[in-house]
């Protein structure tokens, strides 16, 4: 009998919750949502919730809530959305020292439970948490890999879309770079129903999409007060559950393990890759133009900044 894949989901919050929503609804696996004891029996409450929309919806993955990693044992994709969301006022990286710490017991946790895994990061500051669940799990760098650029790249599609009139569906595009102010607009990469970006909208309305998206999650802790965005976060997660479980070769960009590739050095960026079974089984090296050289870099140094004052909280 064929095995259906095993889906965890560690942080059982906004996020998580509605990770396993979406994921539930695709049918991608069986799901197991899990969070501290302290919150007792909220996950399971969340998961027996979710599993009584599936008569309605039509699906039939179970969906389990825990506080015990035994549930979780040899899942294919564990997504780890634990820690705090910021509120107004904050910078994801002022989640620093807290996220930190929880994302670092939870990879213990999950390496343990889970020794063949593929893991998503979305817990932020995204890139040193994602270089964290790397160096605490041992994992090989193809199997931990985070979510931020289907994210960014979303936000900045669907403005787009509503700038110019047209369906989201048919606006491709590409933004690199750590998931902070300083993440990289491709417009080289942007096309709408195949038509350059630059033969469609000025120079003018386009800075102003990017500055946009740049700030969209800030954006939407300003209306939302209370945390941080989740539905849309969520979704560009289950995508990624999807690509891998699925092995579906999803060209998009993903916070990866860069060494050599675009002389980043040994850090978790945001590039485009080939997602699939396994994880990221291709980083794709593009030729970046001066502006897009330049703009790299800058996101790369904010991204190794950060992991450097990681080190020091985590070892002072
Ligand atoms: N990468 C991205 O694009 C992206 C997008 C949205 C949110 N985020 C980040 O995701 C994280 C979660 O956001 P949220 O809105 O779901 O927050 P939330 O507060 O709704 O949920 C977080 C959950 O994590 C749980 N948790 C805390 N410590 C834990 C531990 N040690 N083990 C297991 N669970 C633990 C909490 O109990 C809570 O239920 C935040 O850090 C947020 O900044 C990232
Ligand atoms: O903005 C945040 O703090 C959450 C997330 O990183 C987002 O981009 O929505």
């Amino acid at each position: 009998m064929m095995r259906r894949a095993k889906i965890s989901i560690i942080g059982a919050g906004n996020v998580g919750a509605t990770t396993a929503h979406w994921c539930a609804a695709a049918e991608l696996g069986d799901i197991v949502l899990l969070d501290i004891p302290q919150t007792e029996d909220m996950p399971k409450g969340k998961a027996l919730d979710l599993m009584q929309s599936s008569p309605i919806m039509g699906f039939d993955s179970t969906v389990t809530g825990t506080n015990d990693y035994a549930d979780t044992k040899d899942s294919d994709v564990v997504v780890i959305t634990a820690g705090l969301p910021r509120k107004p006022g904050m910078s994801r990286d002022d989640l620093l020292a807290t996220n930190a710490k929880i994302v670092s017991s939870v990879a213990e946790q999950v390496a343990k439970y889970s020794p063949n895994c593929v893991i998503i990061v979305v817990s932020n500051p995204l890139d040193a948490m994602v270089q964290q669940a790397m160096k605490v799990t041992g994992f090989p760098p193809a199997r931990v890999l985070g979510q931020a650029g289907v994210l960014d790249t979303a936000r900045y599609r669907t403005f787009l879309a509503m700038e110019l009139g047209v369906s989201v569906e048919d606006v491709s595009a590409l933004l690199m770079g750590g998931h902070g102010d300083t993440m990289v607009p491709m417009p080289t990469c942007t096309s709408v129903g195949g038509i350059p970006i630059r033969r469609l909208l000025s120079q003018d309305k386009l800075d102003a999409i990017v500055d946009r998206a740049r700030k969209g999650g800030a954006e939407i802790v300003g209306l939302l007060k209370t945390g941080s965005a989740y539905y849309a976060p969520a979704a560009a997660t289950a995508q990624m559950v999807e690509a891998i479980i699925k092995d579906k070769k999803r060209l998009i960009p993903c916070a990866a393990y860069c060494d050599k590739e675009y002389g980043v050095g040994g850090y978790y960026v945001g590039v485009p890759v080939v997602l699939g079974s396994g994880g990221v089984q291709k980083i794709v090296e593009l030729e970046l133009d001066d502006q897009e050289k330049a703009d790299f870099q800058n996101s790369v140094d904010a991204v190794k900044e950060l992991v450097a004052a990681m080190t020091k909280l985590l070892e002072g």
